[in-house]
């Protein structure tokens, strides 16, 4: 297109030139939310940063609050979610591939079709303050390069473009409502499986929720505090399945900076995490009920609320943890109770089949808890399954034989991958001497649990991240 650099040949000969602004080589300083939107962006590309880490920094260095901080906020995170949508459609309205454009205008092109196709920011005010970006980051040549781009953005809603570039619903559903959401296909296609007979009815809801800012969910550390009394002194409200659990409602400010969670009678956890913890507590035991194991700990979410209920009980809980620092979070973590933290490999436990309860919280792609990483699902590649996979059965093997006759072992991941989830299970059961249990009947009173016997939770089924839970009884 490079209509900028025509605008330039057709000035007449002798005309004054235009006023230079191309040595503003600083970004306008009127503008610091979407300067700070926009330094997100480049990190996450740059440094592979998480945007959830860097965002927090950046508004307190530009000393942003109140409402430039919730739009800062909005657009870093809806830019990093929405980005291969945003990126086709630049890609429509530009005669430069995504390839050859300068990186930090790309960005400053998303941050821009973002507030064109997904915020009520009126249509030229989010052109001239994204043109200002560029010009002030890499001067005014570019910056007609970029208000050319965005007006053709604007030309069409959301829905326009979608007609226009998603596949045909009719041929490729999962295509569709993959582009339509902004996830990676093959994330989508993991969903569509995961869902199995309703996929048809509920993929659109299960990508939509993952678009949708989460709740943050705080966990009461049974014997300290009851949700009641969390609740009473957060403003949030008691959790509908978890009888620890509250739910705050989202924005509602960092929760590290709550009393309760600084004291430590409450962490911040997320509502589908706690339910799978509890579950393993709840499956019936005949015999000894005091040696529990946590095979991958870190950074110590479940460890904590087993360790509390292990510790009322007069039992202990090893907390396994392969990485050193995140060891060091399990011991914060599990302060004051009878948690013991070892830093080795789980599969590395020696012989002893010493434990009543294991749970196995393998590694994994987290594919189930996107909403919380705005730019995971961009950065997650098909490729990191085989080895995850791998690792997931050999830790799952590792919990069952260290786990006595009669015991149990939950296999819990934070995915609906099926590579993931019920066919790493299906292996395990396959090969050891475990049987799985009807897991459903340990997250009571919930609904929409699906056949089972594993149980998958949902964000737009249960207000949770996509967990997935398998409880194993050992038989030997
Ligand atoms: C999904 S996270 C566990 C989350 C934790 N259970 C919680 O609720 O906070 C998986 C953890 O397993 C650890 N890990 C990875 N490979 C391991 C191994 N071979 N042995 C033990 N831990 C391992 C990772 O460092 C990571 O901290």
């Amino acid at each position: 297109m490079n209509r900028d650099r025509s605008r330039d040949n057709s000035r007449p000969k002798n005309s004054r030139p235009p006023r230079r602004r191309a040595d503003r080589t600083k970004p306008p300083a009127d503008d610091p939310a979407r300067t700070v939107a926009l330094e997100t962006l480049r990190a996450v590309r740059e440094r592979d940063a998480y945007a959830n880490l860097v965002l927090p920094g950046l508004l307190r260095q530009h000393n942003l609050t109140g409402r430039d901080a919730a739009l800062a906020t909005e657009l870093a995170y809806g830019s990093c979610r929405a980005r291969g949508l945003l990126d086709a459609v630049i890609a429509d309205c530009s005669d430069r591939s995504l390839d050859e454009t300068d990186p930090l205008l790309l960005d400053a092109l998303r941050l821009g079709a973002y507030q064109l196709l997904r915020t009520r920011i009126p249509g030229h005010a989010a052109v001239a303050a994204t043109v200002d970006l560029v010009r002030g980051n890499r001067g005014s040549r570019v910056s007609g390069f970029a208000n050319a781009v965005l007006r053709r953005i604007g030309e069409r809603t959301e829905e326009e473009w979608v007609d226009r570039l998603a596949p045909d619903p009719a041929v490729d559903p999962v295509g569709h409502a993959a582009f339509r959401h902004a996830h990676p296909e093959w994330i989508a296609r993991a969903f569509s499986a995961a869902l199995g007979d309703v996929a048809a009815e509920e993929l659109d809801e299960a990508l939509a929720a993952d678009d949708r800012r989460p709740e943050v969910h705080l966990t009461a550390r049974p014997g300290e505090i009851s949700a009641d009394e969390l609740a009473a002194v957060t403003g949030g409200d008691p959790a509908p399945y978890s009888p620890y659990g509250v739910r705050l409602e989202p924005g509602a400010g960092d929760p590290g900076e709550l009393e309760p969670v600084k004291e430590g009678f409450a962490s911040v956890q997320d509502e589908g995490s706690q339910l799978t913890a509890l579950a393993l507590s709840r499956v019936e035991l005949e015999g000894r009920d005091t040696r529990w194991l946590d095979l991958c700990a870190g950074p110590g979410g479940k460890a904590n609320l087993l360790g509390a209920l292990v510790t009322m009980d007069g039992g202990k809980l090893d907390a396994v943890e392969q990485t050193e620092h995140r060891a060091e979070l399990v011991k914060s973590a599990t302060r004051g109770l009878s948690v013991n933290v070892r830093v080795t490999d789980g599969r590395d436990l020696g012989k002893s089949a010493n434990y009543d309860r294991a749970l196995v919280d393998a590694p994994c792609t987290g594919l189930g808890a996107l909403r919380r990483r705005p730019e995971a699902r961009w950065r997650r590649q098909p490729a990191d399954l085989d080895e995850l996979v791998r690792l997931q059965g050999e830790l799952l093997r590792s919990a069952i034989e260290r786990t006595r006759s009669g015991g149990v072992v939950a296999y819990v991941v934070c995915s609906p991958h099926p590579a993931e989830t019920t066919e790493v299970v299906a292996e395990a059961v396959r090969e050891t001497e475990a049987r799985e249990l009807d897991a459903r009947q340990y997250f009571p009173d919930m609904p929409a649990l699906g056949e089972g016997p594993s149980v998958q939770l949902w964000p737009h089924r249960h207000g949770t991240d996509a967990m997935f839970c398998a409880l194993l009884r050992v038989e030997r």
